[in-house]
């Protein structure tokens, strides 16, 4: 695949993450959406539902042989977990070098697909036309871990809580704003893909209690790590400072970050380094956009260098 011009269709654009996906494409200069599908928005315009469109697409209802036939040189499925393969089949029968990005779990434990966490996967990526996007949980727990790695005592203990968007929009209680009203809803306490997906790219094992809160969107994670040796403050932070600050969605930062601050935003803050008196146990705060850094952005970092095109073509970046 050259640097030029590339068509891209978004299967599932209904959703959320499809939502920021064609609102970032829209303003992509080396890519042109050609199709976007929803079996409930069939035949309606695009721009009646995503603020920011402004373009004549309308969503189509296409099954996996009807999207493998638009033959569109990149396709993101954003589609519920365990929906992909048929996809992929049908796509990879009709034009086999197509980019496929799966925003899904349903690659992030095949080893024949490219698993793109950028700030900590790039240089391990083979020109693979299959990329599985990180889950958003998971792209803050990693980021929050790398730094410190080689110095772990014990699994890593990571306290996280998401904007209700994080559910998709299939209803369920956890996304269900009438009960998450002045509500705090812990689920899956142990055993969350993201703690077996984090634990598999990190090459550590890492512990994960997620909650999902009220807000829309954004999420925290706050992790406990229990150092090998004692470290000080600012040994920790120059272990994080060196990790990212060539990575413009990667911004280390002195206090503890709000997710209300990244909302809408791309890139991820960590910050908030605080060590235990006996130096050996540091607590760190990560908070991203689920729908963005955790999802769309990255998926845009992703298709971007797998093109050829600089990674950020696209991404606003903000200081
Ligand atoms: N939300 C988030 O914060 C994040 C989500 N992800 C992952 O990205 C993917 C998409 O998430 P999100 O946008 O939130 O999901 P949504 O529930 O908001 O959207 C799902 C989309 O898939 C379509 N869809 C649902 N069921 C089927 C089906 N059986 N066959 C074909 N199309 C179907 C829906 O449209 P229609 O029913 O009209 O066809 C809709 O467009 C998921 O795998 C999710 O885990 C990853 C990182 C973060
Ligand atoms: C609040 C909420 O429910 N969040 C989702 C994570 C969203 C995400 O990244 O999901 P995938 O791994 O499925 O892509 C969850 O915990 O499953």
């Amino acid at each position: 695949m050259t640097s030029a011009h590339k068509t891209l269709g978004i299967v599932g654009a209904r959703g959320h993450t499809g939502a920021e996906l064609i609102r970032l494409v829209a303003a992509h200069p080396a890519l042109e959406l050609v199709f976007v599908s929803s079996r409930e928005l069939d035949g309606q315009r695009v721009a009646d539902h995503v603020a920011g469109y402004a373009g004549e697409l309308r969503y189509a209802s296409l099954d996996a042989d009807a999207v493998a036939a638009q033959g569109a040189d990149v396709v993101v499925l954003a589609l519920p977990n365990s929906k992909a393969a048929p996809y992929v089949e049908a796509i990879d029968k009709a034009k086999p070098d197509t980019l496929i990005l799966d925003l899904s779990a349903d690659y992030r434990f095949d080893s024949t697909w490219y698993y793109g966490l950028p700030e900590l996967t790039r240089e391990k990526w083979r020109g693979e036309k299959k990329i599985s996007n990180p889950g958003c949980y998971a792209t803050a727990i990693q980021l929050s871990i790398a730094p410190l790695k080689d110095l772990l005592a014990a699994p890593p203990v990571c306290f996280g809580v998401s904007g209700y968007s994080g559910a998709g929009t299939t209803p369920s209680d956890k996304n269900d704003p009438e009960k998450l009203r002045d509500n705090l809803m812990p689920y899956s306490l142990t055993g969350h893909t993201h703690e077996k997906e984090a634990s598999r790219h990190l090459g550590v094992p890492v512990e994960f209690m997620p909650h999902v809160a009220p807000h829309f969107r954004g999420l925290t994670v706050t992790t406990n790590l229990y150092l090998a040796r004692k470290m000080t403050r600012e040994e920790v932070m120059q272990r994080f400072h060196h990790a990212y600050d060539a990575e413009p969605l990667v911004h280390v930062v002195d206090e503890a970050p709000w997710v209300s601050a990244v909302a809408g935003r791309h890139h991820v803050d960590i910050g908030g380094f605080t060590l235990s008196a006996d130096g050996k146990r540091v607590v760190v705060v990560a908070t991203l956009d689920n729908l963005l850094k955790g999802a769309a952005t990255q998926a845009l970092q992703n298709i971007n260098r797998a093109i050829g095109v600089d990674e950020l073509t696209a991404i606003p970046t903000t200081p």
